[in-house]
């Protein structure tokens, strides 16, 4: 190359260089306003949230004082039965003050439908960073169902589920699980051992939280770090393996030495010994094959229509969704757009385009067969059993 040729190209690198720079900081300048606007907006909800957060309160203070008989009974209750008992091997303190703190709670009932109102909340508040994961969001989940949370990737789905059992707090509205109150900006939760018994919260490969030597300790250790005796919860643990699809002579088992998907059974059982009313999974089968992911889909499947357990799944699986969910949540830039049934959302062309998600397998076969004239879009199906009824009544 010659020495013209040389300079030709490091000049024309150079503009390169300079016109990319200038794009960059146009962007970073165009960001910058955007995120300005976004925290003034909500600097500006907070301000116009402010009476309402007084007025749940006052709502609560109100409850709490209605309920005073009722806890005080209670609590009655709970020291004359120590009383008369402490003296038993298997009282301990611990135990009487894990049953005490529960009569303490008892004017609260979480097992009731979770009520999201206006909540919003923002990652990294006033720093460069800022970013609005919820945004004046309102749904409510019911009781005894199996709930998907759909939506694409930076939605919202994680941080409003965390909501449910306060390990994040909104900056407007409140949270409602049953008829216990998350209020916006509160500081600290009361009762919050109490809702994280109720509110399981599995998340993404839950099995790296296991450490105990044996499977038995792992799935027990949750319940008794609440109170609960050591020798009941411990008999409890082949109940529970039998529930998660283990073997019950697992028990004495180091968790260590079971497979991937294994693990997770463990981990979830560990959970559900807990006892609560309410599994969250965040993305429950990822990194498990489609026979794994199958499996667990039904795990939950019986633990909603068995156990009486309310499954709220956030997943990017939507075969997952058709095949267990009674109502599916949309979520879309921190917002709830859309609920419905499984077919209400995947019969629905527009607002899966808007969300960018895919159908499932049997609704894109049912669009495709539309497209060379045999509808049966109209038909609610889940299974590959049911769209073949439909398609052979249209073809009769
Ligand atoms: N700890 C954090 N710090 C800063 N920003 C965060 C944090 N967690 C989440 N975010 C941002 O908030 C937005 C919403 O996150 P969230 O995890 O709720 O979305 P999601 O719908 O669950 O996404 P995905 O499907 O990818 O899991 C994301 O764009 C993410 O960048």
């Amino acid at each position: 190359m010659s020495n013209i040729d040389n300079y030709a190209n490091k000049k024309e690198n150079k503009i390169k260089h300079k016109e990319q720079m200038k794009e960059l900081n146009l962007k970073h300048k165009t960001d910058s306003i955007k995120r300005k606007k976004k925290h003034n907006e909500t600097k500006k909800l907070m301000k116009e949230d402010k009476k309402n957060l007084v007025a749940f309160n006052k709502e609560n203070k109100k409850f709490l004082k209605d309920s005073k008989g009722i806890v005080q009974d209670k609590v009655k209750e709970v020291l004359t039965w120590y009383s008369e008992n402490k003296e038993k091997e298997n009282i301990t303190k611990k135990h009487f003050k894990s049953k005490l703190q529960r009569a303490k709670k008892s004017m609260y009932d979480f097992s009731g439908p979770i009520s999201f109102e206006n909540v919003s909340y923002t990652y990294g508040w006033g720093t460069p960073f800022e970013f609005k994961a919820l945004d004046s969001a309102d749904l409510v989940i019911k009781k005894g169902k199996i709930t998907a949370v759909i939506g694409m990737t930076g939605s919202g789905k994680s941080t409003l589920i965390q909501l449910t059992n306060g390990l994040i707090i909104s900056e407007t509205g409140r949270t409602l699980v049953g008829n216990f109150p998350i209020i916006a900006k509160t500081k600290k939760i009361k009762f919050v051992k109490e809702l994280r018994r109720e509110i399981g919260l599995v998340f993404q490969f839950p099995e790296y939280q296991l450490f105990q030597n044996t499977i038995e300790s792992d799935i027990a250790f949750g319940p008794i770090n609440l109170g609960a005796d050591k020798e009941t919860s411990i008999k409890k643990v082949p109940e529970l393996l039998r529930l998660v699809d283990l073997p019950e002579d697992y028990a004495k088992r180091s968790p260590f030495d079971l497979s991937g998907g294994q693990k997770r059974r463990v981990a979830i059982a560990g959970i559900i010994a807990m006892d609560g009313n309410t599994l969250v999974l965040d993305e429950p089968t990822g990194g498990l094959d489609p026979h794994g992911e199958e499996d667990f889909m039904k795990l939950f499947y019986d633990l909603n229509k068995k156990q009486n357990k309310r499954i709220i799944i956030v997943t990017h699986n939507m075969d997952h969704v058709l095949q267990i969910a009674d109502e599916v949540i949309v979520m879309h830039k921190g917002k709830v757009i859309s609920i419905g049934t499984p077919f209400e959302i995947f019969s629905n062309n527009e607002l899966l385009k808007k969300i960018e998600i895919e159908p499932p397998k049997l609704y894109k076969l049912a669009h495709k067969l539309k497209d060379k004239g045999l509808d049966v879009t109209d038909k609610n199906f889940r299974t590959i059993e049911e769209l073949a009824k439909h398609i052979k009544e249209r073809i009769k």
